[in-house]
């Protein structure tokens, strides 16, 4: 990916950063990057999930999915990092494929129901995902679909592969079941694992080209240095840290292609989860171009000057004409193509919060392919890490995401948890109709 910070600059922007804090910033980058690199030689946590491209293996994930390789769909159970790098991936990548790829990360009872109704089981592939085993929502998924796959006949353990921990109740079912099962690579943290078996299970049932989406991170590796003027991840997230300084709080992710809508989810998680610690951390928002241009829009240009915006555009892609018009007014866009229209779009918009002195970054791929797309999810995690760095916080960890998992299972009468006797403690001031 290539980055273009221009819009960001003092002399442009404000907040803004001007190029010699970005110059003073580098010695910081250099240092951090030193960092990163002892960390990825010595295999730490976290800092193993910048050695992926080296360590994935299409080979073995092909292998193990064998048995469904040909499903008409393919249904990922799995939450947060578990399930969203396989959806960035296969949505993005969804118009080369004949398989119909859905996720049930959530448990809302009326879409899962709707979504299991939809399946056809016989011919679907059930990709389950949890490092630890143990996530509630993905377990009470996963035995939601075995149930339905039962209730339809289906033997479910002729449909399943499993990726998880080298131990653990999902572990232990792969075993007592014979099923084909990959392991969650160590070291690697949910939202730093897309370039994994936990993202490329689906990629491989979906039939898409492995070896291209590591190579494309293995490209955006190469260009790992000392200096953010020469590594576009660290670029972007030097540019992004500076800007958080300087008073941009939120960032958001505005994609101008609908496959990579759920690309802005991804980020949201790996972005939320690794810097916001110790009262720090730029928030993520979730936006999509152009449609965003008849909402959002109007907060980015004209409401408090606390965003960056981070547009991602690529240069190719399929496109259709616009028919012709007899409606004057309209007669304009019968000369061009929606792919014309929408590069139009992003311009008119970029130019816009540029005009009012609003931060923005573009982010700029040849094509959404899987070279290009493992290049960005790769350069989006090397950016956060080294934000991370350059915040001081704890990257690879989530501590704050435990306490409402202990008050849940409490709830549910899963033990005794004082976080669940907490929430008989809310205060209350009720407005009702
Ligand atoms: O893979 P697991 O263990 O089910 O965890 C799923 C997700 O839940 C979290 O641990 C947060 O609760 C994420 O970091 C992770 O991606």
């Amino acid at each position: 990916m290539d980055v273009d910070i221009g819009n960001a600059l003092a002399s442009v922007a404000s907040p803004g950063v001007s190029r010699e804090s970005l110059e003073r910033l580098d010695e910081q980058v250099a240092d951090a990057h030193e960092r990163i690199e002892a960390g990825m030689a010595d295999g730490e946590h976290g800092y193993e999930a910048l050695n992926l491209p080296d360590r994935t293996d299409p080979d073995e994930i092909r292998r193990t999915v064998e048995p469904v390789a040909d499903a008409e769909a393919l249904v990922t159970v799995g939450i947060g990092g578990s399930a969203l790098g396989a959806a960035t991936i296969t949505e993005a990548l969804a118009a080369e494929s004949d398989t119909e790829a859905i996720s049930l990360d959530n448990v809302d009872p009326a879409w899962v129901s709707n979504h299991l109704e939809r399946l056809p089981l016989e011919n679907t592939a059930v990709n389950v995902v949890s490092r630890s085993g143990t996530t509630a929502e993905t377990l009470a998924n996963f035995l939601v679909v075995r149930e339905a796959f039962e209730d339809a006949g289906v033997d479910w353990t002729e449909r399943t592969i499993v990726t998880t921990g080298e131990s653990g109740p999902l572990r232990d079912l792969s075993e007592r079941h014979d099923l084909p099962s990959l392991s969650v690579p160590d070291g690697v943290p949910g939202r730093f694992s897309a370039l994994s078996a936990v993202g490329m299970v689906a990629a491989a049932v979906c039939g898409h080209d492995l070896e291209a989406l590591l190579s494309g991170a293995a490209a955006e590796a190469e260009t790992l240095s000392g200096s953010l003027f020469d590594c576009p991840a660290y670029a972007y997230g030097a540019t992004s840290y500076a800007l958080d300084a300087r008073g941009a709080r939120m960032n958001a992710m505005v994609p101008y292609a609908e496959s990579l809508e759920t690309y802005s989810e991804w980020f949201a998680q790996l972005w939320a989860e690794s810097l916001g610690k110790d009262d720090l951390g730029q928030t993520p928002l979730r936006a999509l171009g152009a449609t965003d241009q008849h909402s959002q829009l109007q907060l980015y240009r004209a409401g408090p000057r606390d965003k960056l915006v981070t547009f991602v555009t690529s240069e190719e892609g399929t496109d259709r004409s616009i028919p012709e018009t007899d409606v004057e007014d309209l007669a304009y866009l019968g000369d061009a193509t929606l792919g014309e229209l929408l590069d139009a779009e992003f311009e008119a918009t970029e130019a816009s919060l540029a005009a009012a002195g609003r931060p923005n970054v573009r982010l700029e791929l040849e094509r959404v392919d899987e070279y290009e797309l493992g290049g960005l999810l790769y350069g989006m995690e090397a950016a956060c890490v080294l934000a991370g760095e350059l915040y001081g916080v704890n990257t690879f960890e989530q501590p704050a995401v435990e306490w409402a998992k202990k008050a849940t299972r409490g709830l549910l009468g899963g033990g005794e948890f004082e976080e669940a006797d907490a929430v008989a403690e809310k205060s209350e001031l009720r407005v009702e109709r």
